[in-house]
């Protein structure tokens, strides 16, 4: 498994574009029958993805864990964008339509994926944290995650934010997870930009046109830089760093993170004029 370490924000001034995409993007995560996860020392969140075709695709272990089983100490939030998709957790199946939500917590020793449909196969983003206690295994779907309409067409950033695993919806040890869907011609995510030195966070866009990119901008606010994305690639934000964007077209990014608390309004936003 990659093992991704933190940047201390003041090595993060110096570095070229390679360096930053070596050190916070997370590519070539959707691979065809294939569990791809990577390690992150941010708050010790894996971020991974899955895209069952032909295969049945199991959650395995990985040695740096030094657990029995992948959610020995761990819990597991599990995002579907792509066609139905069924996932087994110690024999129970749940199926999942495109943009529905299961979490799985600590304890559960088998998880299998696998796609419904050949020509329309799932395609499940994950995010796992370290986790104390159980927590119920729960699926959410997509039409009973709360919902917050905000933005306005004038600033390009008309948008439906989805929570799903957060204070009020889907309880957790330290996971927040949810997604959030740009109107058609809006292309601008969180702005004003904001940071929350209380957790990490970790995004990933998905549905946007194969021939745009995100500009995803990053870095302490006086001191931005931007990373160019592509469908289906995701981004790790330290806590010290805004993490926004905007892209070439429409689309839609699943934002997840732990850390010290579950309140999705820790925040801590910056006035765009104090942006550089
Ligand atoms: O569209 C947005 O704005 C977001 O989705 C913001 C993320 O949810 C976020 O950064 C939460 O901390
Ligand atoms: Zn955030």
């Amino acid at each position: 498994m990659r093992v991704l370490h933190g940047v201390h924000p003041t090595d993060f001034k110096h570095y070229d574009t390679a360096t930053i995409r070596e050190r916070f993007l997370l590519d070539k995560l959707i691979q065809p029958d294939q569990l791809v996860s990577v390690y992150t020392h941010y708050d010790r969140m894996i971020v991974g993805g899955v895209h069952p075709v032909q295969q049945t695709l199991t959650l395995k272990n990985y040695p740096n864990l030094r657990s029995e089983y992948f959610l020995e100490r761990r819990e597991i939030g599990i995002i579907n964008v792509g066609g139905e998709g069924q996932v087994t957790v110690d024999g129970a199946s749940y199926y999942m339509q495109k943009l529905d939500c299961l979490y799985v917590g600590k304890g559960a020793k088998h998880v299998t994926f696998r796609s419904k449909d050949v020509g329309l196969p799932a395609v499940f983003f994950l995010l796992s944290a370290p986790a104390h206690t159980t927590y119920p295994t729960t699926l959410l779907t997509y039409a009973a995650a709360a919902k917050v309409h905000t933005g306005n067409s004038t600033h390009a950033n008309l948008r439906t934010i989805h929570k799903y695993i957060h204070l009020d919806g889907i309880q957790s040890c330290q996971l927040v997870m949810g997604l959030t869907i740009l109107h058609n011609g809006s292309i601008w995510n969180t702005m004003p930009a904001h940071v929350h030195d209380r957790r990490m966070e970790a995004y990933f866009y998905f549905d946007l046109p194969a021939e745009d990119k995100i500009f995803h901008y990053m870095g302490e606010g006086h001191e931005t830089r931007h990373v160019l994305l592509q469908n289906y690639e995701a981004i790790v934000s330290p806590p010290w760093s805004i993490h926004t964007g905007s892209a070439t077209a429409s689309y839609s990014f699943i934002w997840g993170m732990a850390g010290e608390n579950l309140d999705y309004t820790d925040m801590d936003a910056i006035r765009i004029a104090d942006m550089f």
